[in-house]
């Protein structure tokens, strides 16, 4: 980028190009209409002495002269208008200039429009009246019938119009109304708002009656609008540029789509609705806490770690800070957050967090789809699902994080705990990039975890933000958090005031500092009556684990201990949430439990929680509990044989619902993009069965020996079940939109049976099958009719 400059002597310089954008000064950037092409100031004109305009050479026209005076006004040295800092002659900086042009008007410090066909008012005091003046030719200006001025009125976050002798008539915001009457182009999009938000048609729409002096330039106009880029071709006329457009448009939406595995703004709500909704005034502490204030106003200080005990409240902390930061930041700070959650196998790994953060990042800034198309163009969604996602997705990163196109950016991670898979790796990476660069903040939480304080120390710029070292603010708000709790159930359960002040002092006195102690407290309470609820508190212990012991103790004492232990054990080793239905159908002693399993379930209340349909552990601490303290009584036979008990499930499950066509497409071109699940699903309870049996398999550890007899049966069924699924199982999983993960299973299923002792007959099969899966991966995903035809065509004669 070339930028033009007044010299103290008045005369006119321009600066050499200049690469990298960390070397761009601030500028001023003018948007107006291209005059004859003999009366503009060319690069030429302004470059040809030595970076001077050549005394005695060409007329500096009004507009430039404007343009620098107005930025001298505005205390910037610097200004860029495109007749003269595109040196035109060479093509590559031609081609790079247009593919810049919107970044460059986005940049700008300030944007002036200059408008030659509107005269200022002669009278002074006449820009008062209403309407004033010069509205009506400020309405007429063919400055808003141009194409490329689309882009410069919508690109930067100040426009302000001038009139042809310069003077202002307003800007951007203070026009609104009058701007969007005359371009169509409605006031959220003129204030800011990201213009991703708009649809494609909607934002086409806004070119429409503009012109340009060439064809092609109707459509590269709008490649900034979109956040595409399309190299200019002068020579391929309008059709083919339009083409292209929508050709980069539909790539980048596909990419988008892609990533998306969760929507950490949905995985939010979830959290905070599970968890009984956030009260603001039981993490607003943290905003007065000066480790706090230090990570947000200190350049240097780029990475906080917030940390504490389980239940202490750093999930609800974590989405107060999103709220606060979200309300406060500029409208073109980057936000993007996970959560991991250990009990949920979509959000519980190294390449799910990198994933996630990076839809939201792509989501509010699309133009950064670029890295990631550079490989997603080739690889398609396996990019994010094969064994090298996470090689795949580091490199996409360091990409985005070196761009020096990126907003100023806040990323964070909530409960690094709960990264179940590869967890060092994450925190390496994060070690790591939060030292690169000082435009990218990180708020990263976890328990105290040694492992994780050791990997995290290697980060420069750290500080750490402990809950137990802040005891007397994090005591204040779950002070706050009992006392609001309190009032719902003396409300709802009509407590006398007696009672209702016994239950404060009570879980004041024996909270220590916990947040989900009072949680689980006030959980039993709410289903207790208020006549027994004095002689209930004395049986509350303090501290989370005796609390938990204290409920498996009175669910081993119900008549259904039997049914909720085997609820709870086989909840405990799913690899991600299930519905009811889900749930029914893979725990055998749910099956005669009839329209009782609600029941059932809320019996295991105090370690489950329901919602939406769906069944949540309340909390990871509780499934914790199970493993560690309470595992001899939950998992008497261990966990792989809870495991085992799944997968037997799963296998019936799927035999019984598998077949072809399953939701009635009929033709084998359908394409999954076009498929809606019908009303009732076939597939509703196996989904689940579908995606995981092959883990279950596994995790059952059939290759211990322990059972000799039982593991052949075992093998024996899952070589029955690929002779007569395995192509149902496909058509399945491309319904579920899983056909990456169904590819990293097979390749499990291979490993396993190659390390079992004389099981020649199924290695084979389970080679055939993962070779028919790699194969026609790319055509069963897309379109998952395609299963019996192009893959079975295309498959050697022989296969088994
Ligand atoms: N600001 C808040 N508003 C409402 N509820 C809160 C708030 N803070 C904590 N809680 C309650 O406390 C419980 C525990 O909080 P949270 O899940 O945030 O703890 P945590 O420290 O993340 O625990 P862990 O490390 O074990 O995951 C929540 O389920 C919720 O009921």
């Amino acid at each position: 980028m070339r930028l033009l400059k007044y010299e103290e002597d008045g005369e006119l310089t321009i600066t050499a190009d200049l690469v990298g954008e960390d070397t761009i000064p601030p500028y001023a950037i003018l948007s107006h209409r291209w005059g004859e092409d003999a009366g503009e100031l060319t690069f030429e004109d302004v470059a040809g002495n030595a970076g001077k305009v050549q005394s005695g050479g060409k007329r500096i026209p009004p507009k430039i002269q404007f343009c620098g005076d107005q930025a001298r006004r505005d205390s910037l040295q610097y200004f860029w208008v495109d007749t003269c800092c595109i040196n035109k002659g060479n093509k590559a900086e031609h081609s790079l200039a247009i593919r810049s042009m919107f970044r460059w008007y986005r940049n700008a410090a300030r944007c002036y429009v200059y408008l030659s066909d509107v005269p200022s008012s002669p009278c002074e005091g006449d820009e008062e009246a209403v309407p004033p003046p010069w509205e009506l030719e400020f309405r007429q200006s063919k400055w808003f019938t141009r194409g490329w001025t689309l882009q410069e009125l919508l690109a930067p976050s100040s426009v302000e119009f001038f009139s042809c002798q310069g003077k202002r008539l307003g800007d951007k915001i203070s026009l609104e109304q009058q701007v969007q009457e005359i371009t169509g182009i409605p006031c959220l999009a003129l204030e800011g708002t990201p213009l991703s938000q708009f649809s494609t048609n909607e934002r086409l729409q806004w070119k429409e009656g503009r012109v340009t002096k060439r064809d092609e330039d109707a459509w590269y106009s709008l490649s900034g609008i979109f956040d595409v880029e399309i190299a200019p071709a002068y020579s391929e006329g309008a059709a083919s540029a339009f083409g292209r457009l929508m050709d980069e448009i539909n790539k980048t939406k596909r990419c988008i789509r892609d990533i998306r595995h969760t929507d950490p703004c949905d995985d939010k709500k979830r959290i905070e609705d599970t968890k009984g909704g956030l009260l603001a005034d039981s993490y607003r502490w943290v905003l007065d806490n000066t480790t706090f204030q230090k990570w947000r106003d200190e350049r240097d200080s780029q990475l906080l770690w917030v940390k504490g005990d389980p239940g202490k409240g750093k999930t609800m902390l974590i989405c107060g800070i999103i709220d606060e930061l979200q309300s406060s930041m500029p409208r073109t700070t980057l936000l993007s957050y996970f959560f991991c959650q250990a009990t949920d196998s979509r959000i519980n790994s190294a390449t799910a967090v990198l994933r996630g953060l990076l839809y939201m990042l792509v989501k509010q800034q699309p133009s950064l789809v670029l890295h990631v198309r550079k490989k997603h163009d080739h690889a398609g969604k396996a990019l994010f699902e094969d064994a090298n996602a996470w090689v795949a997705l580091t490199e996409i990163w360091m990409d985005v994080l070196q761009d020096p196109g990126l907003n100023i950016t806040c990323l964070i991670i909530d409960a690094l705990d709960e990264c179940v898979t590869d967890l060092p790796k994450l925190l390496d990476f994060i070690a790591k990039q939060s030292s690169m660069s000082h435009r990218v903040k990180w708020i990263v939480s976890s328990r105290n975890w040694p492992d994780i304080e050791t990997r995290l120390d290697r980060a420069g710029h750290r500080t750490r933000l402990s809950l137990e070292l802040n005891a007397e603010s994090v005591a204040a708000a779950v002070g706050i958090f009992i006392s609001q709790k309190v009032d719902q159930l003396a409300h709802e359960k009509h407590y006398k005031e007696e009672l209702r002040h016994a239950v404060l002092q009570h879980l004041t006195s024996n909270a220590n500092n916990t947040f989900l102690w009072v949680a689980l407290v006030c959980q039993d309470l709410g289903v207790t009556a208020s006549r027994h609820v004095r002689n209930k508190l004395a049986l509350f212990p303090p501290g989370l684990d005796a609390l938990y012991k204290r409920m498996m103790h009175q669910m081993g004492e119900s008549a259904d201990a039997e049914v909720c232990r085997c609820v709870l054990a086989s909840t405990a080793i799913l690899y991600r949430p299930v519905t009811v239905h889900q749930l029914v159908a893979l725990v055998e002693q749910l099956k005669d439990v009839g329209d009782d399993v609600r029941e059932i379930i809320s019996l295991c209340g105090s370690f489950l929680t329901l919602r939406e349909d769906t069944v949540y552990f309340v909390h990871q601490s509780a499934k914790d509990f199970l493993f560690a303290e309470a595992s001899s009584k939950v998992f008497p036979d261990g966990a792989e044989d809870v495991h085992r008990l799944v997968f037997v499930n799963s296998l019936t499950i799927l035999s019984r619902t598998l077949h072809r066509d399953m939701y009635s497409l009929k033709a084998l071109g359908v394409s999954i993009e076009d498929v809606e699940p019908p009303k009732s699903d076939p597939l509703a309870a196996s989904r689940y069965p579908c995606i995981y049996w092959i883990d279950h398999l596994c995790d059952s550890k059939p290759k211990s020996l322990a059972n000799r007899v039982r593991d052949l049966q075992v093998l024996g069924a899952v070589d029955d079940f690929l002779r007569k699924n395995f192509l149902y199982w496909l058509e399945g999983l491309s319904l579920c939109k899983s056909i990456g993960k169904g590819v990293v299973s097979m390749e499990k299923l291979w490993s396993l049976v190659q390390e079992m002792c004389n099981q020649d007959r199924l290695a084979q099969l389970v080679q055939d099958a993962r070779r028919f899966i790699m194969y026609h991966k790319g055509a069963i995903e897309g379109y998952p009719l395609q299963t019996y035809a192009s893959a079975l065509l295309f498959s050697p004669t022989g296969q088994l």
